[in-house]
């Protein structure tokens, strides 16, 4: 039996079309990765699988049990830590928990609880109301809340959206263990170098599609190509290069300064190194004089940026 089950998931918001007919399965024990940019549908696709959005069209299932007919049974399969703080501001961390508990019938939680606690660095804040937390504590007690009742299924819509690099680290850990122990996991993150450590597939959504779901590592082999940074001290780049860009390059090198600098800046796509001396002498003949130079493999930042901002992609299948 699968762990999730998509058929055919439609929402329309007004006359946006947010989802187009989103199918994927995703198998138990699996860490599936949902990544697309902003706006792509990712969490109103979380939304309906956890029952909080009702889908136009299609159909959810989770371990077997439908959404919408079998709600109570789907929702118990699941632990679903929103992108949204919201909490009942009255209670301490360990009360929030136990309430947790409590409307999924189990009375006597408060070994597990003291161990989710534990492993999320929570436990010096159980007796701390929710109100008084930082930021980056109330996340850590919704990530809590979702995993009170052992869910075999467990949605992470962007966890570690603003928190520390101590906090990713820790919950990290303690998803991957729980990964380990037959748990499936599914994970929206901006943070691509995270879903490329972590998920063993990943779907790339792009307004409402599904534009390629595959295997990580064949998502990279697959765009296992080589990227060129250049910067332009003067001049731009020439018109026939054009079709090769992928992007600026200061998103994939981090390359705050060259961004700061206000030169002009470019990631250009490579079939193989045999490609750099024509792209040079193009430069060279249009007049440009170029300021720096980098040749990069890809990773999965460079698959996202083509996945997502090309118009047309080949060989995706759903
Ligand atoms: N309740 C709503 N009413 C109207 N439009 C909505 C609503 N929720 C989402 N949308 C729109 O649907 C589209 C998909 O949004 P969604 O939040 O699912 O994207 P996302 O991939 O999760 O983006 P992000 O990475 O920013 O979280 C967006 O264009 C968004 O503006």
């Amino acid at each position: 039996m699968s762990a999730i089950e998509i058929s055919q998931v439609k929402k329309r918001y007004g006359t946006l079309q947010a989802l187009k007919g989103i199918s994927l399965t995703i198998e138990e024990g699996e860490f599936f990765g949902l990544l697309g940019p902003n706006g792509a549908g990712k969490t109103t696709l979380i939304s309906i699988l956890a029952g909080l959005a009702r889908a136009d069209e299609g159909r959810i299932a989770v371990r077997g049990h439908d959404t919408v007919a079998d709600f109570r049974n789907a929702r118990r399969m699941l632990g679903v830590v929103p992108q949204e703080l919201v909490f009942d501001p009255f209670f301490t961390v360990r009360e929030t928990l136990r309430i947790q508990s409590g409307y999924y019938g189990l009375n006597a939680n408060d070994d597990w609880i003291d161990e989710i606690l534990e492993n999320l660095g929570l436990a010096d804040k159980a007796s701390a109301n929710t109100r008084a937390l930082s930021g980056g504590m109330k996340r850590r007690v919704l990530i809590a809340q979702a995993l009170v009742h052992r869910p075999p299924v467990i949605v992470l819509d962007e966890p570690t959206a603003g928190v520390d690099v101590e906090l990713r680290q820790t919950l990290w850990r303690f998803i991957s263990r729980l990964n380990r122990e037959g748990h499936t996991i599914v994970l929206t993150t901006h943070y691509l170098e995270e879903a490329q450590a972590l998920c063993n597939r990943i779907a790339m959504m792009r307004r409402g599609e599904v534009v390629s779901l595959e295997k990580t590592g064949d998502l990279l082999r697959r765009f296992a190509g080589l990227q060129l940074n250049l910067s332009f001290a003067a001049g731009d780049l020439p018109a026939v290069l054009r079709p090769r860009v992928i992007g600026t390059g200061a998103e994939t090198t981090g390359s705050a300064a060259a961004a700061v600098s206000g030169s002009a800046r470019y990631a250009l796509r490579l079939n193989s190194y045999d490609d750099v001396e024509p792209i040079l002498a193009q430069c060279r003949e249009a007049g440009c004089r170029l300021e720096d130079i980098e040749i990069k493999k890809a990773d999965l930042e460079d698959v996202f940026l083509q996945l997502t901002s090309e118009p047309q992609i080949n060989g995706a299948r759903a």
